[in-house]
């Protein structure tokens, strides 16, 4: 049976040394998972509230536990994800916090799976998902919110589409990575690293871009199938309200969307993510217009993993894919309504992880599950690889 028969909540470690939520659930029958909440740095405005962790479970022990201990079945995902909502009584799962939230729910999938004797993607539907698996984004470059006096344009993301292979594709990431980091060498530039293991040089972004070029292309050249690179400009960072503030001046609304078209051509961007400001759907839907048949424009910060919101860029054309984080929106079920409702209207869902990230992999087997055509989870480093290694182990096994 996988009656949820006890639910522990603690705090542990992020990757940035921040506390978060690790849950842990057991079933009446022994089955047990454990899971922890990432974190953003570059929220969006819309998101689900991430409460300060102690606070979070605190509020989770009071309203949640009661609800869900010898109450709910593991493997009944939507039932204990709508007992988590019942719990909070918010929106925008202000009272329990998002991040207890999709820690509990993420761990009792787990509890569900382990109950199974089966795969976590299994267990989340991925029985008959076909053979496709997720192309890896790498993030190699980058500045914005995840490091100081670096570019302006946030993550510069290796793009392996051509690899036969998920195993193939994580070690080109991880190929560019290094490359980038001797192009770097030759012109003399010293760096370190940002949240998310990406090199953070202080160049501005027309360099940044050379960089990305010319490492993708030896990559390619010596892996011999195609690496393209695409970009999370997380542009609500850069609006002030007004204009697009860059370090080298600013943009207007319409200067912004041609900026972007012409990087789509000049670069032959396959993913532009967040391009414009999380308010600006028209804005999304010109670009989209204009690039969307030979790139992915992708909403984040615009869509935060929420049906309502997605469903508005679908009336108004604004993009054609969705970043999935299921901490900002709370959880798995909320995360696969919102893959079934992009998938249903031809948008390509990407799973994503955050800048602050634990060692767990459930984003690897949703991303697997849903057969999502890629997956954003760094290129190096220790909670990075946590789920790039996980890809490797599922495609083998699957
Ligand atoms: O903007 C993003 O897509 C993410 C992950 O790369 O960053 P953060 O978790 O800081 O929002
Ligand atoms: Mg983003």
């Amino acid at each position: 049976m996988t009656l949820v028969t006890e639910l522990r909540l603690r705090r542990v470690l992020d990757s940035r040394g921040n506390p978060t939520v690790e849950a842990e659930v057991t079933t009446e029958s022994g089955g047990f998972g454990r899971a922890a909440a990432p974190s953003g740095a570059s929220t969006g405005e819309y998101e689900a509230i991430e409460l300060p962790a102690e606070e979070a479970i605190a509020a989770a022990r009071e309203r949640a536990v009661p609800r869900l201990e010898g109450q709910v079945y593991a493997g009944d995902q939507r039932s204990v994800d709508r007992v988590l909502r019942e719990a909070d009584d918010t929106e925008n799962f202000g009272g329990i916090g998002a991040n207890s939230a999709v820690a509990i729910s993420m761990a009792a999938a787990k509890a569900g799976a382990d109950m199974l004797g089966a795969p976590l993607y299994q267990h989340l539907g991925g029985a008959f998902r076909g053979d496709e698996f997720p192309t890896p984004l790498g993030n190699v470059i980058g500045g914005g919110e995840h490091a100081a006096d670096a570019t302006d344009i946030q993550e510069f993301l290796a793009a392996p589409v051509g690899a036969p292979s998920v195993a193939d594709a994580v070690f080109a990431n991880a190929a560019v990575h290094r490359e980038v980091h001797d192009v770097l060498a030759e012109r003399g530039i010293a760096c370190g690293k940002g949240d998310e293991g990406a090199w953070a040089p202080s160049i501005d972004d027309a360099e940044a871009f050379e960089v990305c070029e010319e490492a993708v292309s030896t990559v390619e050249d010596e892996v011999g199938f195609e690496v393209g690179f695409g970009l999370d400009v997380a542009a609500s960072e850069l609006y002030d309200g007004d204009a697009y503030q860059y370090q080298d001046g600013e943009r207007t609304l319409d200067e912004q969307v041609a900026y972007i078209a012409d990087l789509v051509e000049e670069y032959d961007l396959v993913y532009v993510e967040d391009p414009l400001d999380e308010d600006d759907y028209d804005g999304f839907a010109d670009l989209t217009d204009r690039v969307g048949d030979r790139t992915l424009v992708c909403g984040d910060d615009l869509f935060v993993t929420n049906t309502e919101r997605l469903s508005t860029g679908i009336e108004r054309g604004a993009a054609n894919s969705i970043l999935v984080k299921p901490n900002q929106i709370g959880t798995l079920s909320d995360a696969f309504d919102a893959i079934e409702l992009a998938v249903e209207h031809g948008y390509a869902p990407v799973v994503s992880h955050r800048s602050g990230e634990t060692e767990d992999t459930t984003i690897a087997h949703l991303a697997v599950a849903t057969a999502a055509p890629f997956i954003k989870t760094g290129a190096v480093g220790g909670e990075r690889t946590a789920k790039l290694n996980e890809l490797v182990r599922i495609e083998e096994n699957a």
